[in-house]
């Protein structure tokens, strides 16, 4: 007992005494604190410290190593030329090789089997062939083809018609077969990372409207960057050093150099190290790119991103100075929902959602089957089912997200993926589809928010290049909406910086940055911890009060009771019953929805 009363602001009970003065409390600033020890770490540590003394002791007492020769050698003219073309070959063949293989990457995953098909024999052939033979055929090209010719077939019209062998020389040969030979691995590197970005990114940035290359080049590609990056740099680093391999052209690259100067000296050892030497330079400027490109695109990959080595030598020094700008960061007062979302001004009339007659299979599963239905103007529609029953597919053929087999679907008046002429309805190209969806929002259950884009940027994506919007006005909006979702104060933030509430009411927030008439929610808090769901439930409810066509599926039946003016029960793809939530939750005709709602309620 008197352990405890001994320290300040603990009650013998355990409980901290907050209320004890300061002054009461003992002071333990004069305590020191002893690290603890582990002999076998220092046993290792000794280790470590034995051998690399003796390795470096050999290397510099021993004279056959002829470091002098080295040093003469270092800086030598012919040697600084071939490490020149080294260095330019690597650079030409690593740039023009990923910019074919990014090409070959997206042809490979592209829907068209004769594009992916083609992009695939390409690099099983580029893969299978040695390095040596590649070099070697295209140096000889001359022979199979004496001159380059490319002319409009069938016509007399030539471009270019010109020698073989004065347009392949031994440096255009060796930049064509690195450039082919890197194209297919990095292929393939390429793929492996785009294949690792999540489905739910692409179909977000489809959500949204955005256009496909923006799809790619802004979402899919920066996030496949983080696992393209370090293979990428290993397919480098292998190309810097398979340079060497063209000496078969006799191209005097510094390999090829190095041996022709130690076949005259015989200083073999001092000029291998001399290569040696600068290879080892290469890679470490190499393996620095790497770490600050890595950097660059791990933005948002982790909550807490750790300080580059400068920028932390520099906190060691500015410590005191950023803990108390954090400290009066933190005692502002918390972010608050100013003024509520209907006051925004920012809502445009709510659509009419008809729902004609659709259906959809996945194989032998029927999904949907002949649903009909019509979604007022400002009117806010619960889908409620269990599980299976086809809640979020019907969703998702809303936005023609999921393409259906049978029917159709229009937001007012104005088909949802289709053209009409007279009896036909003709399916949109992509482009339009895309367009058309910029008025049907959409919120995911597992909010799908752009990892690698702060959350204003995240608002002001689509806006900007799907509406056209200029970026300052689409700033503004972003704030404003971002404000009354009560996160004005996390702008600058990453997704994975926020709590899943906060990241859902991010999402909503950026539904809603394109002023869309109708607003999907698929199961919104269903991927929340309880505490959470409350602080989205209250910004949908808000929503449903600005006109904005609201449709969610949901398993809140509390909440679809409270902001629902029609709930819908469906069951094996059939709407089994709709109606008022007064009429569905109190006198449901359908024995099926009764049983449902007898085992949730
Ligand atoms: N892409 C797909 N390929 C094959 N089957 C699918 C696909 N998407 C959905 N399904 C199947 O369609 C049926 C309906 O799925 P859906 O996601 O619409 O149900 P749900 O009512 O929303 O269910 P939950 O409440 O569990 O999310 C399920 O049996 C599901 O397995």
């Amino acid at each position: 007992m008197a352990l405890t009363t001994d320290f300040a602001g603990i009650e013998p009970s355990g409980q901290p005494n907050l209320q004890r003065p300061a002054e009461q409390r003992s002071d333990y600033s004069h305590y020191k604190i002893v690290p603890a020890r582990y002999p076998s770490r220092q046993v290792g540590s000794v280790f470590a410290v034995a051998v690399i003394g003796s390795i470096l002791y050999s290397t510099f007492t021993n004279p056959q190593w002829g470091w002098n020769i080295f040093a003469e050698w270092f800086f030598a003219a012919p040697v600084l030329a071939g490490l020149g073309r080294t260095l330019l070959l690597t650079v030409l063949a690593t740039v023009s090789g990923s910019i074919l293989g990014t090409a070959l990457a997206l042809a490979r995953v592209s829907k068209s089997p004769l594009l992916s098909g083609l992009s695939w024999g390409y690099i099983w052939l580029l893969r299978s062939i040695p390095m040596i033979v590649l070099l070697l055929v295209l140096n000889n090209l001359g022979y199979l083809y004496q001159t380059i010719h490319v002319g409009v077939p069938f016509t007399n019209v030539v471009l270019i018609d010109y020698p073989t062998v004065q347009l392949l020389t031994p440096f255009a040969a060796a930049f064509l077969g690195l450039t082919l030979n890197q194209s297919a691995f990095s292929a393939e590197v390429v793929r492996g990372g785009i294949l690792s970005v999540d489905q739910g990114q692409l179909e977000a940035a489809a959500a949204l409207g955005l256009p496909r290359y923006r799809q790619v080049f802004k979402i899919v590609l920066p996030q496949a960057m983080r696992s393209i990056l370090p293979t990428g740099f290993n397919e480098v680093i292998g190309l810097a050093k398979s340079t060497s391999v063209v000496y078969v052209l006799a191209l005097p690259e510094l390999f090829y150099t190095v041996q022709v100067i130690y076949r005259r000296n015989l200083e073999v050892i001092p000029l291998l190290m001399v290569a040696t030497a600068w290879y080892l330079v290469i890679m470490t400027v190499l393996s620095v790119i790497q770490y600050y490109i890595e950097r660059h695109f791990s933005k948002g990959a982790v909550r807490n991103p750790a300080p580059a080595p400068f920028q932390a030598f520099l906190r060691r020094f500015r410590r005191p100075l950023l803990l108390t700008a954090a400290i009066s960061a933190s005692t502002g007062a918390p972010a608050r929902a100013s003024g509520s979302l209907r006051e925004a001004g920012v809502f445009r009339k709510g659509g009419t959602v008809r729902i004609h007659g659709i259906s959809k299979r996945f194989g032998s599963l029927q999904v949907l089957d002949n649903i009909d239905l019509t979604l007022l103007s400002g009117s806010v529609t619960a889908i409620l089912g269990p599980s299976g029953s086809g809640k979020s597919t019907l969703l998702r053929s809303i936005n023609h997200l999921e393409p259906v087999d049978d029917g159709f679907i229009s937001v007012d008046g104005e088909l949802v993926g289709y053209s009409q002429k007279g009896d036909t309805l003709y399916e949109l190209k992509e482009r339009d589809v895309l367009k058309r969806r910029a008025d049907i929002g959409m919120v995911f259950q597992s909010f799908n928010l752009f990892p690698h884009l702060t959350v204003l940027e995240n608002l002001v994506e689509a806006p900007v290049y799907v509406r056209g919007v200029r970026r300052e006005e689409a700033v503004l909006l972003a704030k404003e909406l971002l404000a009354r979702v009560g996160l004005g104060d996390k702008i600058d933030a990453y997704p994975r910086q926020l709590s899943g509430g906060q990241q859902q009411r991010v999402a909503i927030a950026r539904a809603l940055a394109l002023r869309p008439t109708v607003l999907l929610f698929d199961e919104p808090t269903s991927a929340l911890d309880p505490e959470l769901v409350g602080e989205v439930l209250d910004v949908i409810k808000e929503l449903a009060r600005t006109g904005t066509t609201l449709v969610i599926v949901t398993h809140e039946i509390g909440f679809a009771r409270e902001v629902a003016d029609t709930v819908i029960f469906m069951e094996g793809g059939r709407v089994l019953e709709a109606g008022p939530p007064a009429r569905i939750f109190g006198q449901a005709e359908h024995p099926r929805t009764r049983e449902f709602l007898a085992k949730v309620l």
